[in-house]
């Protein structure tokens, strides 16, 4: 009978077939297919128990054979799950007098963590094709469910009338490829165990292929982003802490194509440092359990082409521009971060100790803070030149009063004293005849990485700002502006932050405040209880 090409709704079954499913006791099920899920039908006597395996819980799915054993016993006509053991249909270990062809498929299933959260646990469904009295036969039955699992992985819209289409077409054949960058000695220098351990098999259970770089010594990932042949895959996967994700978006924005890349080539991160606020920051978002297994929301993200669009932040320092994901801070916290260096083999608990150490030792710092609240509209600064200063310019720099604020930006260099000079001199010029370039420039200096990247709308750091900003001058314990929820894995800083909802939480600890105060402060951090003492302004992000 031809279906008509209307449309089947989300239940509408697209396969359906009596197993033996071997991991629930050898029990004959009725399986269905649709694009919600597989269902599992358990039918007995007086009663009928269902189980939905949703398709979003759903990574992966691989045909395999049985492998010979050592020991047959003659009285077992079907290999029980436990001693099931299967082998790849190319090996040279199979055993020919079993034709079944096995789909495995691969599922993390959210279940209730002791009651009092979820966690996903991992379920593997087999499935035993044996109708047919020859292997080929059941391997094409098992493929075809296989493709069309697939294909409802990959969000294809698949329907009743493609069945008939995909039973003669070739397998399903992964087009996608993954670059992964993994640092050996991020948190206390277990990033190669991370990825071998806990990304490796789901990528194989998703068999997804990858390609494996290990970062050889610190830039080493910015300067792979900013120089490699990136199209040749179709995600970046970064295993480490927020200092590697710091790189690999630099080294992104580091490169002329940086649109291009932003656009076509997700990147995601596996958390493997002491702070992953990247990594918890975009669980927290998904409300997908981060513990006991945080590298888990991470992994089946990759390997499903999860993504999201996320906010980044241009920040423009007298010497450099660089582009910031996670926050940007003064005083107390980024002391914290970078004094317990020196602590790295602690992994996360580093920042607990460094706390106790600052806070005995409290410091706080004279500045002069500018900012514009979220609700007043920016005004467009024009680049103005300073008539009277007397610069001394070097021969390719030209005045361009047009666009000198955006060109600005391709011309700065962290690497260049140039750039230095430059912003030391409070005008917007820009080089034009200056050729060098770093990335994938055709013909640039691969040693003389520059920043490209979106430009500012903001005035330049040297302009006078528009009298809608406010400015606070005098002692800070801290000055700290976040854009993401979690500054590291126990560090709710801005509760109400989104991905990407273009606002920047600014939290300003004034100097006076005492040791009491800032360790209730401290203690509330990790459950976000910490933003009910403070005010915390919100500025727009205007990348
Ligand atoms: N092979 C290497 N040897 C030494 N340093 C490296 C190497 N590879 C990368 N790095 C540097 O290690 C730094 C820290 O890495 P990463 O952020 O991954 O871990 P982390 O600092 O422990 O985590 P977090 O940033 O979340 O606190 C990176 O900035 C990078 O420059």
């Amino acid at each position: 009978m031809e279906i008509k090409s209307e449309e089947p709704t989300q239940n509408r079954i697209l396969l359906e077939e009596t197993f033996y499913v071997l991991t629930k006791k050898n029990c004959v099920f009725r399986v269905r297919l649709s694009k919600t899920g597989l269902c599992l039908v358990k039918e007995s006597e007086n009663n009928v128990k269902e189980q939905i395996i949703p398709i979003q819980d759903i990574i992966g799915c691989r045909c395999l054979r049985s492998k010979k054993q050592s020991k047959n016993c003659a009285c077992q006509s079907i290999p029980r799950s436990t001693n099931l053991k299967v082998v790849e249909e190319n090996s040279g270990d199979l055993d020919d007098t079993d034709v079944s062809a096995y789909l495995y498929i691969y599922a993390y299933i959210l279940v209730n963590n002791k009651g009092t959260s979820k966690k996903r646990e991992r379920t593997i469904i087999t499935l035993r094709f044996r109708s047919f009295d020859k292997y080929e036969d059941n391997n094409k039955e098992a493929q075809r469910w296989r493709t069309i699992i697939k294909r409802l992985i990959k969000g294809d819209n698949v329907s009743t009338s493609h069945i008939a289409e995909f039973s003669m077409s070739n397998k399903f054949k992964e087009s996608r490829r993954l670059l992964v960058l993994c640092n050996p000695k991020s948190g206390p220098g277990k990033g190669r165990v991370i990825f071998q351990q806990k990304v490796v098999p789901i990528l194989q259970e998703a068999e997804i292929p990858y390609d494996l770089h290990i970062t050889k010594h610190a830039n080493f990932a910015r300067e792979f982003i900013r120089t490699c042949n990136i199209y040749q895959w179709s995600g970046i996967v970064l295993v480490g802490g927020d200092g590697i994700v710091f790189e690999a978006i630099n080294g992104l924005f580091e490169r002329w194509d940086w649109s291009d890349v932003a656009k076509n080539i997700p990147i995601g991160v596996v958390p493997g440092g002491s702070g992953n606020g990247l990594a918890r920051s975009i669980a927290y978002h998904c409300s997908e359990p981060y513990d006991p297994s945080p590298t888990l929301p991470s992994a089946l993200a990759a390997v499903r082409h999860h993504c999201a669009p996320m906010d980044l932040v241009r920040v423009e320092t007298t010497s450099q521009i660089m582009f910031s994901f996670l926050s940007v801070g003064w005083g107390f916290l980024s002391d914290i971060d970078i004094e317990s260096e020196r602590l790295r083999m602690l992994g996360g608990q580093r920042f607990t100790v460094w706390s106790v150490a600052r806070l005995i030792g409290l410091r706080s710092y004279s500045g002069r803070l500018w900012y514009l609240p979220a609700n007043v509209p920016l005004v467009q600064a024009k680049p103005e030149l300073n008539p009277g200063s007397s610069l001394d310019l070097p021969t390719e720099v030209h005045l361009e009063t047009q666009t000198g604020r955006q060109r600005l930006d391709s011309w700065y260099s962290a690497a260049s004293r140039r750039s230095a000079y430059f912003s030391a001199t409070g005008s917007s010029y820009q080089s034009t005849t200056d050729s060098g370039g770093g990335g994938d420039n055709p013909g640039g200096d691969p040693d003389k990485p520059r920043m490209y990247g979106p430009g500012s709308q903001l005035p330049c750091l040297t302009q006078p700002l528009p009298a809608t900003w406010k400015c606070m001058e005098g002692r800070f314990v801290m000055v700290h502006a976040s854009y993401q929820t979690h500054l590291g894995e126990d560090c709710l800083f801005a509760p109400d932050a989104k991905l990407n909802d273009g606002t920047i939480w600014l939290l300003i600890v004034h100097g006076g405040t005492t040791r009491t105060q800032l360790l209730h402060f401290l203690l509330g951090l990790s459950t976000g209880a910490h933003a009910a003492m403070v005010t915390q302004v919100l500025i727009q992000k205007f990348v």
